[in-house]
């Protein structure tokens, strides 16, 4: 089967200063499946995101080639089949009422009740301005908005910052739902316990490249499913180290 969406040879650069900031990136997000994307702090993951969508800052290039369905992706594809979560929960639309943002992406009113219902949101959340939520409502309400949208892939981008260990867990299984839905998910983040918690390939940046690409195999990821020195130290400094299916 075709992936869904594909990276091939993306470099995103700066030209003024001839600086490559991500070099030859190549991986794949298969139908259904999430791929973790992980990697430090300011190796390029959002910009990687961006790519997806178009909205690289202008002073930034890419080159290569990103592939939805094995076609180019264009902009009626990528309004209609992509879905952001952006990093920041500032992204909402600061002067549109909650459910009318849900309403830009379905009419089906039903589909928007029950998923508020299935995040733990109220109802009346749907007559709330965004600023009267707080940071994990508003993180709510984007996944429901991913949930709700006809998107088939949705790409998260570090969803999980400063969460405690019980709110990161309840914020895992959300992400879940979106895979229950048969929709993929690129999952960006530098949580590496919560990368193999919930993905089906793990995909490691490091110094502009990607350095290991890891399938799970079955049900869990294993120590041999670990081969670079870097990605093998992760693994090694993680408090467990084998997490099964439920
Ligand atoms: N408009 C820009 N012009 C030049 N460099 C930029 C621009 N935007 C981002 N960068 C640089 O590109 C690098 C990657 O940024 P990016 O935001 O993608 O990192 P990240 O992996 O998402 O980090 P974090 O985990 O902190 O969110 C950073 O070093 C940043 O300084
Ligand atoms: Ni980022």
């Amino acid at each position: 089967m075709k992936p869904l969406l594909q990276f091939k040879q993306v470099s995103i650069y700066h030209p003024k200063s001839d600086n490559t900031i991500l070099n030859e990136i190549n991986f794949t997000i298969p139908h259904g499946e999430i791929v973790a994307l992980l990697g430090p702090s300011g190796i390029g993951k959002s910009l990687l995101a961006q790519s997806i969508f178009s909205l690289l800052p202008e002073n930034l290039k890419m080159s290569g080639e990103i592939t939805f369905q094995a076609q180019a992706l264009t902009k009626a594809k990528r309004g209609r089949d992509l879905v952001l979560i952006p990093q920041s929960v500032e992204a909402l639309n600061p002067l549109m009422k909650i459910g009318k943002q849900l309403h830009t992406l379905t009419n089906n009113k039903q589909k928007i009740k029950n998923t508020l219902l299935e995040l733990g949101l109220e109802e009346s959340i749907m007559r709330s301005y965004p600023f009267e939520l707080s940071g994990g409502q508003r993180r709510r309400v984007m996944i429901a908005m991913a949930l709700v949208s006809d998107a088939k892939l949705v790409v998260a981008d570090e969803p999980t910052p400063g969460l405690d260990m019980e709110a990161r867990q309840d914020l895992l299984q959300l992400l879940l739902k979106i895979k229950e839905q048969k929709k993929s998910l690129l999952f960006i983040t530098h949580d590496f316990l919560a990368a193999q918690q919930i993905a089906d390939k793990i995909v490691v940046l490091k110094n502009g490249s990607v350095i290991d690409c890891i399938v799970r195999e079955g049900c869990a990821f294993t120590d041999e499913s670990f081969s670079h020195p870097y990605t093998r130290a992760l693994w090694r400094a993680l408090p467990e180290q084998s997490f099964t299916c439920e």
